[in-house]
């Protein structure tokens, strides 16, 4: 919960909502891998905890990928974005395959918003290849393959964040 008074958190400056639904994420996360298809192969997917986990899962399906890795990011609470804490690295293994720089692995979130995290990653991977499902201007250069692009002032809602709830109707003053 955000206390009176205190500065307005990420989400509350974006202002702009973008829900996306699971058929939206899932459609999206497809027309992600038809790209990523034409520039692999790739030898491991490696996730940004925990939003990548999910389009991690449907772009390692469709591409046949079964080598899957992890790196664990801590920063927004919520909505409120801290300092970047690595609380997990990739296996000695996953590294093995990269060649110690990242070269063939495919790493994915499913945005980039500042590209804070985005940078942090590339730094430990900096021959990998960055892929977000979403991005915003601010966190775009440091992707190599994204599919949707949205304005800094939006907000992004997950279907694995939200719920389905009654709207009152756009006369009554809804957004
Ligand atoms: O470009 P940035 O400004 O760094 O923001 C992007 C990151 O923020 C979100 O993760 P979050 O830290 O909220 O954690 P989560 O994935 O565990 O939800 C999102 O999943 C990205 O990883
Ligand atoms: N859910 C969500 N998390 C974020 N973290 C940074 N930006 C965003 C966003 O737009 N939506
Ligand atoms: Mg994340």
């Amino acid at each position: 919960m955000v206390e009176k008074n205190s500065e307005p958190s990420a989400q509350e400056r974006a202002g702009r909502p973008f829900p996306v639904s699971w058929d939206q994420f899932h459609r999206d996360c497809r027309a992600l891998t038809w790209r990523l298809n034409e520039v692999g192969p790739f030898h491991a997917v490696i996730a940004i905890t925990r939003g990548g986990l999910v389009p991690a899962a449907i772009v390692a399906r469709e591409l046949g990928l079964r080598v899957i890795d992890t790196v664990c990011v801590a920063s927004y609470d919520h909505d409120k974005q801290g300092d970047l804490k690595v609380l997990k690295g990739i296996s000695e293994q996953t590294a093995k395959l990269g060649g110690g720089t990242g070269k063939g692995l495919l790493i994915v979130d499913d945005l980039v918003d500042t590209g804070k995290t985005g940078k942090l990653v590339r730094e430990l991977l900096p021959d990998a290849h960055f892929a977000t499902v979403y991005a915003k201007p601010k966190g775009r250069p440091l992707v190599d393959t994204f599919i949707t692009e949205v304005s800094q002032d939006t907000w992004i809602f997950f279907p694995w964040d939200t719920a389905l709830s009654f709207q009152p109707p756009i006369r009554d003053g809804a957004a």
